[in-house]
């Protein structure tokens, strides 16, 4: 039996027992993809080697039963299964080894798509295997026929309307308590409903979704791709009615994205990961370290240039007129009240109590420091306070920060906010050993060495490269460029008290 790791599971472990199809639209291949697509592992069992193509079937080859067995063997006594789905069997034989292992390893949930005559009329079941089959309802917890199979499992002719097949559902899910999906393709018209026809619960209760008929030849392998995905979906929440209908929804993107694929000339495949390549799924995110050596890299220069500039050299050696400083940390204060006021709405857009928190708590650092600056620098000999004005490029730098706050984009916002933390502080690193005991700028340049300021900094770039790998690659290239944009302004704000 089973050894791997118990517990909850985010991804489910599902096995398709199935039929082959070389060109990829049904049997195990479509299984497999419609697994991927709904978040779960596939793993396959192959029933019946088919040679078949859009057009038809021309013919089977069914491997001997004893290793239909020793796959199925394989996989239980290595892998714990989370659902199984089951599609073509091809035969009475393949049947009653498929029986025999489901009794011994009893898998959570089984998905039963009775395969009997493909999308092309061609038969996938032998005629006299049908009793075999009906035999399979008590193991499974649901069935999703069709509807020629549902009239097969029934007995009884095929039914002509959707109240029909309901009905017919109705018997065969009663009789055989078992759960059935009863599906509307098979009908003509515009509306094509499926429904759930649930019987476990003592009254049979039906669940139906509702459908539009998707004008197109790519139908190959639906059945196969549904009942996998509800078998996956189900798999991870328990909910049968919900993941039928989640699976439905997802089977008509993918029915609809079909023809784009240019597979064939027959009934050709649905696309199983439209929804996934059409939302960005198919392009690999940068890890948040990689995010860090970009950005850095990327502002390279603004850096080397800071630290030529002849504001940042006199700064390091003393030699910055005094009154030059002065002027340069009134611009400062000035930028801290709103640039507080900017991690402020940084907090109020925060998703998690965590970033809130970070945000907010820096939002108080810095109208803190803002006080403390009049407090120590800005405060002339008479007791009065230094005044200034908000100089243009002080004015250029918020209206920055601004336009990102006004967007109320998280992430740009938080993006645009970095580089106040990050180059200030790389800065310091370089600054902070040229102090000495009679540097006038030495209580200044202390500042630097204080171990809070760096392990906010750190906190700072964690939460913004970590959301800028969750961005897309359209908003992660706007939040590079709002930083490199900061980082500019910070390159300006050095230098526009000259030296
Ligand atoms: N042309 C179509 N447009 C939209 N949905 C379709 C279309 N054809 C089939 N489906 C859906 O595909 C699934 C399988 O349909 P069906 O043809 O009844 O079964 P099977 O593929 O087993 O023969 C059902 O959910 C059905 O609603
Ligand atoms: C191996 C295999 N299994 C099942 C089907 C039915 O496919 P459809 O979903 O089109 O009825 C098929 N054509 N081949």
């Amino acid at each position: 039996m089973g050894c791997g790791v118990t517990g909850p599971r985010r991804v489910p472990r599902v096995l398709s027992i199935a039929g082959t199809d070389p060109t990829g639209g049904a049997g195990i291949h479509a299984d497999l993809k419609s697994i991927a697509a709904n978040g779960g592992y596939g793993m396959a069992v192959v029933t019946a080697l088919v040679a078949q193509n859009t057009q038809g079937v021309r013919s089977v080859h069914v491997p001997p039963v004893a290793f239909l067995a020793e796959q199925l063997d394989a996989v239980s006594d290595d892998v714990d299964i989370d659902a199984v789905k089951i599609g073509m069997l091809a035969g009475v034989d393949v049947i009653r080894a498929v029986a025999d292992w489901l009794d011994r390893v009893r898998p959570p949930v089984v998905v039963l798509d009775p395969v009997m005559v493909a999308t092309s009329g061609d038969r996938l079941l032998d005629a006299d295997a049908v009793e075999a089959l009906r035999g399979l309802l008590s193991r499974a917890d649901l069935v999703t026929p069709n509807v020629p199979e549902l009239a097969i499992l029934a007995g009884e002719p095929a039914a002509g309307t959707w109240d029909d097949v309901l009905e017919q559902a109705i018997r065969v899910a009663a009789q055989h308590r078992v759960r059935v999906l009863a599906k509307g393709g098979h009908l003509t018209g515009q509306h094509l409903p499926d429904a759930l026809v649930d019987p476990t619960g003592g009254t049979v209760i039906v669940t139906e979704f509702s459908g539009t008929r998707i004008e197109t030849s790519n139908t190959h392998g639906t059945g196969c791709s549904l009942s996998s995905a509800i078998a996956t979906l189900v798999a991870g929440s328990g909910d049968w009615a919900n993941a039928a209908a989640e699976s439905k929804r997802w089977l008509t993107e993918s029915i609809r994205h079909g023809p784009e694929l240019h597979v064939g000339v027959g009934h050709g495949p649905i696309s199983h990961f439209a929804g996934l390549w059409n939302r960005g799924g198919i392009v690999t995110a940068p890890t948040a370290s990689e995010v860090e050596a970009d950005w850095w890299a990327e502002i390279a220069g603004i850096r080397a240039d800071i630290d030529d500039l002849p504001f940042v050299r006199g700064l390091g050696d003393g030699t910055l007129d005094r009154d030059v400083f002065l002027r340069y940390l009134a611009q400062d204060a000035l930028y801290l009240r709103d640039y507080a006021r900017m991690l402020a709405v940084a907090a109020s857009l925060a998703p998690t109590p965590d970033e809130q928190a970070f945000w907010a708590g820096s939002a108080q650092g810095a109208i803190a420091e803002e006080m403390s600056l009049h407090e120590s620098w800005l405060t002339n000999a008479d007791g009065s306070l230094r005044t200034a004005g908000l100089d243009s490029v002080t004015t250029a730098y918020l209206n920055h920060l601004l336009a990102a706050a006004a967007r109320s984009d998280y992430h740009l916002l938080i993006a645009a906010l970095l580089p106040c933390f990050w180059v200030y502080q790389d800065v310091g690193e370089r600054l902070r050993p040229l102090s000495h005991p009679e540097h006038p700028y030495r209580s200044w340049l202390d500042t630097y060495a204080d171990p809070v300021f760096a392990a906010s900094v750190r906190q700072a770039i964690d939460i913004v490269t970590k959301a800028a790998t969750g961005a897309g690659d359209a908003g992660r290239a706007a939040m590079r460029e709002a930083f490199r944009a900061s980082a500019e302004h910070e390159r300006r704000f050095f230098d526009a008290q000259g030296a």
